[in-house]
Parts: C-alpha cells; structure tokens; sequence
C-alpha cells in the first residue's frame, strides 16, 4: 500500500513541484516524471517487476490547476484487465476532474494519462477508441427508446449494418434491458436509466470503462444489480474498470484496490483488505492506539471505570454489549491487560481488536479538506 509519505519521497526523488513552487503562478513546475516502476501498483505489489503485466490504464504525475487550486495535484497510479479499481473522496475531491481528463474531455495541465498505451494527450482519438465514460450526470433524450437511443451512439462510433445491429444487442442483453427495448427514456425507473447509460457507454466494446459515481440515487437493489453488472464486466469480459464513489462501503466488494483522493491528492491507495488495516500516521506524544472490544457478563460500569484508570488505555466508550477502546500498548501489555481485568473479578465473554470498517479507514483517512 502507498501513502502520502511514500508518495512525496517519489516527489522528491524525481524532482516535482514542491506547493510552494506553483503558488505564484498556479502553474506546476515539473522537470522529472515517477519512474514507470515507482507508480503506485498495490495489486501487483508481490510480482516482479519484470514479470507485470502491462497497465490497461496508467496515470503519470497528473496535475489539474484552475487558477490557484489544485484540483488534482500529483495524482499517479495504475490498474489492469480485470480489475476494479476504486476512486474514493469527498465533495470536491478531485475525482471528476481526474476521469474527464482520462476521457479526453479536459487536458492536463501537467502529467499524463494512458490508456492502453494511448496518451490522452498526444493520442486521444486512439484512447476514445479504447475507452468507456460514464459521467456523473449524462443526456439521454427522454422522447427516444431505448434502442433508438443505442443505435444512435453505435451510428456515433461508426458502426453499420448487421455490426451495428449485433452491438446494440450485445448491450441489450448485457445490461437486461431487452424487454424495454421499445419503450421510451422517459419511462425508466432509476436504476434501468442508469444501466442503459452503462450501455451506452460500452456500445464500441472499450477495454477500459471509467464510471463516475454511477450508483448515485439508486435504491439498495439497483445497487446490487449494478454492482453485479460491474463485476461481470471485469471478471468475466476482462475489462478494466475505474469507478468513483463518496461512499467506500459500497465498492469494498467489488473493488481489487481503490486510492482515497482528497484536496487533489491521493492519500492513501491499497487493496480493500489494507485499506481497512490502515492506520494513519499518529504524533509521538499521541497516546492513543488500537481499538479493542471487550464484553462482561454484568458489571460494565465498574469495568469503564476500572479501564479509565489502567496504563496504555484511552477513549473508553460504550458501544452496543460492548466497551471499545484503544491500547498503546505491545501484545504482552495487551495479555497483561485481560489477565488484570479477570484477576479483579470480571467475567470476561469477549476480548478483541475491534472489526475495522471501510468506512472507519475513510474517516480516519480523511481530513474533511475543502480547497
Ligand atoms: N472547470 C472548473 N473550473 C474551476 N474549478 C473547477 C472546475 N472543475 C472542477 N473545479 C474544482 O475542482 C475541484 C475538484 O472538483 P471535482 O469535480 O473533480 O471533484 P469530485 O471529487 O469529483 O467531487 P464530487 O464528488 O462532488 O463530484 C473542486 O474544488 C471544483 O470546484
């Protein structure tokens, strides 16, 4: 797993803009790129280097500045054919910004992007070809039907005749929208208007799909369906896929890494089961450790007060049958700790390391930064 630190020791190393360097100008100053082999690769960490794969999708030291703010600043990553990928941040945290310029829509203003090799800046009619966006908020013409509305992107990317016919089709059945085939736009429910924008989006057949929040307002069950669809595409059709989310939980199952971006930069990027163990970086003189669960057959008040005064221990609360808290101490303190607690009568029916939650690693990720 990368984090900030790792992240500004490769700025150091190759020589990028420190804040200070673009804040006269708003204009990024960079004179080296991130060797290919520093780029933050959390699913291939444990292969060699020589024996990757190539990347289906490569972000290289990617800036976005208007003016004075950085809304993607230094952003660098990869991902590869049958993976998901999770873009994780708040309101405002870069990730649109970041998959615009993937798709072509918006230019760097430092860095760059490929796409199958193809850089979204020397070569953006090959990347199109490559690529699927699924924008935040999308047209979609609510007096045509559905098919209508497919053969007009496959007339869009060129397709004619019995190919054009196959692909809209193919996406048809893919996206379970067959028996709506006739019916008008306007008549969707949510979640199938947001599987036909999933169609849409892969009506050319793209190895790589960037999805920008596409479970936004759907209830739970378009949610599951979409999801389903989502890991299809990757398992099954080997696509790459890189998809934005405020909220972490959701994409937890799905995802084989997601990077937590925040103020333009990223802070965090892991495989879900490192994410969920991350820790933030804490102070020397912050006391505070890892959080524990313990459960007593009766006497839960005397055993909140009795931890309230041992060595190592802070931030007692109740939580459900439980007490949580955290521990600073080493596993032997740790032992010690419960032989004390059973020692001074407690009956003790559960000890543990709190279960840790995505959404626990984004909020201790997380600062609430808004630039
Ligand atoms: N064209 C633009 N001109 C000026 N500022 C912009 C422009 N586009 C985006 N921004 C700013 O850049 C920052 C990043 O915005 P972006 O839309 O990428 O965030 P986001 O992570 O996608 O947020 P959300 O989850 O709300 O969609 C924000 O502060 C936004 O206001």
């Amino acid at each position: 797993m990368t984090d900030s630190a790792s992240q500004s020791d490769i700025d150091n190393e190759t020589a990028l803009p420190s804040d200070d360097d673009s804040s006269s100008t708003g204009e990024p100053n960079i004179v080296a790129e991130t060797p290919p082999e520093d780029i933050p690769d959390p699913t291939m960490a444990s292969v060699p280097v020589d024996e990757r794969p190539e990347p289906t999708l490569e972000i290289r030291n990617l800036h976005r500045f208007f003016g004075k703010l950085k809304a993607v600043n230094n952003v660098s990553f990869r991902t590869y054919p049958g993976q998901v990928m999770g873009f994780i941040g708040p309101n405002g945290a870069g990730k649109t910004t970041t998959m615009r310029i993937i798709a072509t829509l918006d230019l760097p203003t430092a860095g760059d992007a490929f796409v199958c090799g193809h850089s979204v800046v020397d070569d953006p009619e090959k990347v199109r070809k490559k690529l699927g966006f699924m924008p935040d908020g999308f047209g979609k013409y609510t007096n045509m039907d559905v098919v209508e509305y497919l053969d007009f992107y496959a007339r869009a990317y060129g397709f004619k005749g019995e190919d054009r016919k196959e692909a809209v089709e193919r996406v048809l059945i893919f996206t379970e929208l067959r028996k709506m085939a006739d019916k008008p736009i306007k008549t969707l429910s949510k979640g199938m208007s947001q599987r036909l924008g999933l169609g849409r989006t892969l009506i050319h057949d793209p190895e790589v799909l960037i999805l920008d929040e596409p479970a936004a307002g759907l209830d739970p069950r378009a949610r599951v369906e979409l999801r389903e669809l989502i890991h299809l595409l990757a398992a099954d059709m080997n696509k790459t896929v890189l998809i934005s989310s405020h909220i972490l939980t959701e994409l937890g199952e799905i995802c084989d890494s997601a990077a937590i971006i925040e103020a333009g930069t990223i802070l965090v990027h892991g495989t879900i089961e490192e994410l969920k163990r991350h820790r933030p970086k804490r102070a020397a003189d912050d006391l505070s450790g890892i959080p524990l669960a313990v459960a007593v057959m009766s006497r839960s008040n005397d055993l909140r007060k009795w931890l309230l005064e041992q060595p190592f221990v802070t931030h007692v609360a109740p939580a459900a049958n439980r007490l949580v808290f955290e521990f600073a101490g080493d596993d032997a303190k740790r032992a010690d700790l419960l032989k004390r607690m059973i020692g001074q009568g407690f009956a003790v029916t559960e000890f543990a390391g709190k279960s840790e939650t995505l959404e626990d690693a984004f909020m201790s990720i997380t600062e609430g930064i808004v630039q």
